[in-house]
C-alpha cells in the first residue's frame, strides 16, 4: 500500500524529532538523496551542468546543500537565488555552496542565462510550505528553463498545489521529484501527479506508522491481504452471492459483461434480473449464473438499465432495482441505476459514475438549474468526487484515468493501473461485476472499489499487454490475474 501524508502530518512528524531537525541532519539526509538522485540521472544523461533554482525557504537550503555536494562531485554547477540572508540555514547553505564553487547568482539576465544553459536543473524554488501558484520571482526562472533540459523538483513542484487539486500550467512539471519522508497529496492525486513525473521517496527517518494517511494506494502486494479468498469450510453461500439488476432491451451486453466478470472474479454464485433478451443471451453465455431474484449478500444495480423504459418486463426488472436500494444490503450503483439514486441510504453503498454521470448526479441531487458539466468534473475530479460523497453519504469511484475512491470520511483512494486501452465500451459494466463480488465478499465499498480498480487495470493489460482489448476479453481475465496477484 502506497500512503501519501498532508503537509501538517508531516511536519508533526518532523517536529516530532527535534534534535534531528534542530541539527539541520533531516535536511543534511534530503539533500543527501536529493544529490544522489540528480548526480545518477546526470550520468546517464551524460550531462555536465546543473543549475538549482533556490526559494527562501527551506526547501531552498536543502536545494543548496544538495548542489554543493553535486559541486564536490565535480559537476559544474550555478545556483539563482533570491535571498540567501533570509535565514541562517540559507547563509550557511550558500556558503557552503559557495566555498565547493557553486556559482552563486542573484536575479538578472547572467542567471537566466545558467538556467537555460543547464542540461539539468533542481527546483527548490518552495517545498511543502508553497501555496499554488509560483512566487513572482520564479516566474522568469522557469520561462528560462527549456523544454529538453531534465527538471528534478526538489520534494514537490514548486507551484503545484501541494495537498492536491488543480494543477496550475503555470507552475513547474517536473521529470522527476524527490520528496522526503513519505508522499504527499500532490504526488499522488490527478491531475498534479502528472505535474511530479517520476516519483523517488527517499527515507529520512520520519516515523508516520500511526499517522492518518491523506491518499492511499492500494498496490498488487496488498492482494493477498485484502482479497476474499475462500477456505475449506466455505461453501458458494458463505463466499457471497451477488444479486445483478443490469442490462435491457437496448443495451443487452452490459447484463453480459457484468455477469461475466462477476463469475470469473470468484462469486460464489450470481444472481441475473433483467428483462427477456438480456436473460436469453445470460443463460446462453454464462450457464454458470442463476436466473431471477433470491438471497444475495450485495447487488449491482445498473449497467445498461434503462429507466424509462415502461413495458411490464422492464417496470419489474426497476421493481427489483428499487428494492435493492431500499434494502439494508451493501448495493454498488452503475450507469443507469444512479438515476435510481435519491439521496443517502443507511447500508454500505458503492457509486461507480464516470465523469458524465458524476455531473449529471450532481446537478440533479443539488436541485439547481445550473448543469454542471462533465468537463468541469474531469477538471476537478476529487473535488467533484468529494461533492457526490458529501450528497449521498455512499461511497464515490470515478472513472476515468486514474481512478478516485472517496468514501464520506477517511483518505482518498487513488488507483492508476489501467493501460489507456481499457478506455473501451463496456469495460465499466465488467468493474461493476468485479468490485460487486468484493462487496458480497464482505469488503467495505472503499477497499472493494480500489483492488477492483487495481484488478480491472491488471486484468487489462493481461488481456493483451500493450494492445487493444475487448471489454469481454478483460471479463475472461479476472480470474487468471487473481490467481497471479495471489500467488505472486
Ligand atoms: N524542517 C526541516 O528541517 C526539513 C525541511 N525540509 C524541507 O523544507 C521544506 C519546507 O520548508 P519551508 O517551510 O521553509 O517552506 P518552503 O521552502 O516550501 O517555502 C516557503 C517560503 O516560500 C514562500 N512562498 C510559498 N509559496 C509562495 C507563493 N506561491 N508565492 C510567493 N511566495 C511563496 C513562503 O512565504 C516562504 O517564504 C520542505 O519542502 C523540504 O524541502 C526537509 O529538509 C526535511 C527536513
Ligand atoms: N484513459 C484511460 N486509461 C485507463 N483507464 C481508463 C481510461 N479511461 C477510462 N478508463 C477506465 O475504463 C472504464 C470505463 O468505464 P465506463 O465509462 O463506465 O464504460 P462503459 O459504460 O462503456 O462500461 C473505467 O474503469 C475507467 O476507469
Amino acid at each position: 500500500m502506497i500512503t501519501g501524508y498532508s503537509v501538517e502530518t508531516v511536519r508533526a512528524a518532523e517536529a516530532a524529532l527535534p534534535e534531528l531537525l534542530e541539527s539541520g541532519e533531516l535536511m543534511q539526509r534530503a539533500a543527501r538523496g536529493v544529490a544522489r538522485i540528480a548526480a545518477g540521472r546526470m550520468r546517464e544523461r551524460g550531462a555536465r551542468r546543473v543549475c538549482a533554482l533556490v526559494g527562501p525557504g527551506n526547501n531552498g537550503a536543502d536545494t543548496l546543500f544538495a548542489i554543493a555536494r553535486l559541486a564536490k562531485r565535480g559537476f559544474e554547477t550555478a545556483a539563482v537565488c533570491v535571498d540567501t540572508s533570509a535565514s541562517q540555514v540559507q547563509t550557511e547553505a550558500a556558503d557552503l555552496a559557495r566555498a565547493r564553487g557553486v556559482r552563486l547568482l542573484d536575479d538578472g539576465p547572467e542567471a537566466l542565462t545558467a538556467i537555460s544553459r543547464a542540461e539539468v536543473v533542481l527546483d527548490g524554488i518552495t517545498g511543502i510550505g508553497g501555496r499554488p501558484g509560483l512566487p513572482p520571482f520564479a516566474r522568469p526562472w522557469v520561462d528560462a528553463i527549456r523544454d529538453r533540459t531534465w527538471v528534478i523538483s526538489v520534494d514537490t513542484p514548486s507551484g503545484q498545489p501541494v495537498e492536491g487539486g488543480d494543477a496550475l500550467a503555470e507552475a513547474v512539471f517536473a521529470d522527476e521529484t524527490v520528496t522526503f519522508g513519505a508522499p504527499k497529496p500532490v504526488h499522488l492525486l490527478p491531475p498534479t501527479e502528472a505535474a511530479c513525473g517520476v516519483l523517488t521517496v527517499i527515507d529520512i527517518g520520519l516515523d508516520l506508522t500511526d499517522a492518518t494517511p491523506a491518499v492511499v494506494r492500494v498496490t498488487p502486494d496488498d492482494v493477498p491481504l485484502l482479497w476474499p479468498t475462500p477456505g475449506p469450510d466455505d461453501d458458494k453461500y458463505s463466499r457471497g452471492v451477488l444479486g445483478v439488476v443490469a442490462g435491457g432491451e437496448q443495451y443487452t451486453g452490459a447484463a453480459m459483461l457484468t455477469t461475466t466478470a462477476a463469475v470469473t472474479a470468484g462469486a460464489g454464485m450470481v444472481r441475473y434480473v433483467g428483462t427477456p433478451t438480456p436473460t436469453a443471451l445470460v443463460r446462453a453465455a454464462v450457464p454458470e449464473a442463476v436466473v431471477g431474484e433470491g438471497r444475495v449478500q450485495a447487488w449491482v444495480v445498473g449497467p445498461g438499465l434503462e429507466t424509462t423504459a415502461s413495458d411490464d418486463a422492464a417496470r419489474a426488472q426497476l421493481d427489483v432495482a428499487r428494492a435493492a436500494l431500499a434494502s439494508d444490503l451493501p448495493v454498488l450503483v452503475d450507469a443507469g441505476g444512479l438515476d435510481l439514486v435519491t439521496g443517502p441510504r443507511a447500508a454500505p453503498t458503492l457509486l461507480t459514475p464516470h465523469a458524465g454521470e458524476c455531473a449529471r448526479l450532481i446537478t440533479r441531487l443539488r436541485g439547481r438549474s445550473t448543469e454542471l458539466t462533465r468537463e468541469e468534473v474531469e477538471g476537478s475530479p476529487l473535488e467533484h468526487a468529494r461533492m457526490l460523497a458529501g450528497l449521498t453519504g455512499a461511497t464515490v469511484l470515478l472513472k476515468g484515468a486514474t481512478t478516485l475512491v472517496v468514501a464520506p470520511d477517511g483518505p482518498v483512494h487513488v488507483q492508476d493501473d489501467a493501460p489507456a486501452w481499457l478506455a473501451t465500451a463496456g469495460s465499466g459494466d465488467v468493474l461493476a461485476g468485479l468490485a460487486g463480488v468484493l462487496l458480497a465478499g464482505g469488503l467495505d465499498p472503499a477497499e472493494a472499489a480500489s483492488l477492483a480498480a487495481l484488478v480491472h487495470g491488471r486484468a487489462a493489460h493481461d488481456a493483451n499487454p500493450g494492445g487493444p482489448v475487448r471489454a469481454l476479453d478483460v471479463a475472461h481475465a479476472l480470474g487468471a490475474t487473481v490467481a497471479r496477484l495471489l500467488t505472486a
